[in-house]
């Protein structure tokens, strides 16, 4: 028998898990990161070398698991956060702490991108528009107010490429996470050398870009060694986490759709070509699946505003149950609607539909007879009305939503998985392996050795489906509440305008997107 490794970098933790050559998970361990450190309003930041110390940690343990020798893992795949900026310096140390996907601090370099390149030109060149989120505008940022760490950087990684060099002293990535940079022409498959002139970076700061199952190196002796496998062991390319996630839930065809609620909520939509929403409300990335690429639509905070509940206001006890599953049981009792509790989810600004890094999260319609448990309900309802205006758009721009199919650790809640069949008005599945990202970055591996000759194989081989929901009586009542969800946000803008004249106070004015005297040269 020989096996897969699947590693996922996550924003919580990093997830090793383990696939026998049925594609059957046998082992899968954890090891959490440090929270993000959010030093300012709106900035996220976490230390490379924690994700690094978690995979030392959840490799072995997940090994040990299943009981396996270092020399029956055959190939490993690689998934992470995505569009977070890992820089590092000619010897490949860690300049600075990496600015993560939710930082928010850039608005000023998006719109002076959007101002130089233009936006529809940075849509033909990038399928994309500027986002706080995505890795150039934080690497504008660095350039522009830490010249001396900027002087420094040699080498820009995203958070599992890192883990990659780690391991096999290469540096790579592949074709869907490199398309949240903003610096990659993702109908094209291939960095943009466009934008790379127009903000006068040079290439020599990205790594290869591969498609997702293709190897792109092995482990160094050193690698090896820290996480207990042999030297030699090939490493493919992967996917971020949302591309990973979508192939190892089965979503590699046009009309599959997922709904992932990890920290950040994602809906993806495989499709046959890059789909372009005009006004950039979704993403246009390529897929992990060669040839294919894919739309989604991001919440920013989806499992985070449970997690922000859970961490500020507690789990209601300490019976050695799992604090979410304590949380959701809380809202068991409270009807569909939540007697009218309303939670707009943006706690970190907001990407679809809004695009608007300086909105803030609100909680409504409070009475002095709500619990707790209404709160917790209202939450679980807001994440989900959040994701259903991606839907939204999906649907307006024609891309088939046939099967849904939900993902990330908020699809272990039954209650979770109900109010979504019941705001998406679609019967929604669940798949057997629920880690999706480690498990896609396992399968990957898999084609990558020749396991399976293509990702479609593997996925109809292993993808199992386990649970389905419907559309319940809660269905009417959260559809006339997602009406007064999508007023929310408009009201919500005019009050933040009052609270927060200036939205920009995220960060000091920007100057210039050329670099200063001290900044980064191409090596020579
Ligand atoms: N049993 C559960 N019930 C409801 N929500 C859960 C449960 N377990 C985890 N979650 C939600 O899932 C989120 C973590 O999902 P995960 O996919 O592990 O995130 P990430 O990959 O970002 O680290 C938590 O923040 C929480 O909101
Ligand atoms: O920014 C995105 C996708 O564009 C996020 O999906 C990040 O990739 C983080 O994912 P999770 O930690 O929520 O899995």
């Amino acid at each position: 028998m020989t096996y897969l490794l699947g590693i996922d970098v996550g924003t919580g933790g990093t997830r090793a898990l383990i696939l026998d050559e049925s594609g059957t998970v046998i082992a899968s361990a954890t090891s959490d990161h440090a929270p993000f450190a959010s030093p300012h309003t709106g900035w996220a930041e976490q230390d490379p070398d924690d994700w690094w110390r978690a995979c030392r940690q959840a490799v072995p343990r997940a090994l040990e698991q299943a009981g396996l020798q270092a020399s029956d893992i055959v190939a490993i795949g690689l998934s992470g956060q995505m569009h977070g900026a890992t820089l590092l310096d000619t010897a490949g140390a860690v300049v600075r702490p990496a600015l993560i996907w939710c930082d928010q601090r850039t608005q000023a370099e998006c719109d002076q991108l959007t101002e130089r390149i233009g936006a529809a030109r940075l849509i033909e060149l990038t399928s994309n528009p500027a986002l706080t989120g995505f890795t150039l505008p934080k690497l504008l940022w660095v350039r522009r107010t830490e010249p001396d760490a900027w002087a420094r950087v040699r080498h820009v990684l995203l958070p599992k490429d890192y883990i990659r060099f780690r391991l096999t002293g290469r540096m790579a990535t592949d074709v869907a996470d490199a398309s949240g940079t903003l610096l990659f022409d993702v109908a094209r498959r291939t960095w943009s050398s466009e934008m790379l002139a127009a903000t006068s970076l040079p290439a020599s700061l990205l790594p290869e870009a591969f498609e997702g199952p293709q190897v792109t190196g092995s482990l160094t002796a050193e690698g090896a060694a820290a996480v207990g496998l042999l030297a030699g062991t090939p490493v493919v390319a992967g996917g971020g986490d949302q591309a990973a996630g979508a192939v190892g839930m089965g979503i590699v065809r046009a009309g599959a759709v997922c709904a992932t609620i990890g920290t950040s909520g994602v809906v993806f939509a495989a499709t046959d070509r890059p789909a372009l929403d005009p006004s950039g409300r979704v993403h246009t990335f390529c897929h992990a699946v060669p040839g294919r690429w894919h739309v989604m639509g991001v919440t920013q905070a989806a499992g985070l505003s449970l997690r922000w509940f859970r961490d500020r206001f507690g789990s209601g006890g300490s019976d050695g149950r799992d604090p979410y599953e304590r949380l959701t049981d809380e809202a068991l009792a409270v009807p569909p609607g939540a007697d009218g509790v309303l939670w707009a989810p943006y706690l970190m600004g907001e990407r679809t539909p809004h695009l608007d890094a300086s909105a803030r999260a609100a909680l409504i319609g409070l009475a002095a007879s709500h619990t707790r448990g209404h709160v917790i309900r209202a939450i679980l309802e807001g994440v989900a009305f959040s994701l259903q205006d991606s839907f939204t758009i999906l649907r307006e721009m024609q891309v088939p939503v046939e099967a849904i199919r939900l993902g990330g650790g908020g699809a272990r809640s039954a209650l979770w998985r109900q109010v979504q069949a019941d705001v998406y008005g679609q019967s929604v599945q669940t798949v057997a392996a629920e880690e999706g990202a480690a498990c896609g970055a396992g399968l990957l591996a898999g084609v990558g050795v020749g396991l399976w000759p293509d990702v479609d194989t593997a996925c109809d081989r292993v993808v199992r489906v386990t649970s389905e929901v419907t559309p319940g009586e809660g269905a009417a009542v959260l559809a006339r509440q997602y009406l007064a969800y999508r007023a929310l946000y408009p009201a919500l803008k005019q009050v933040q305008a009052l609270l927060m004249p200036q939205a920009s106070s995220l960060q000091p004015p920007a100057s210039s997107l050329q670099p200063q005297a001290s900044s980064l040269r191409p090596e020579p």
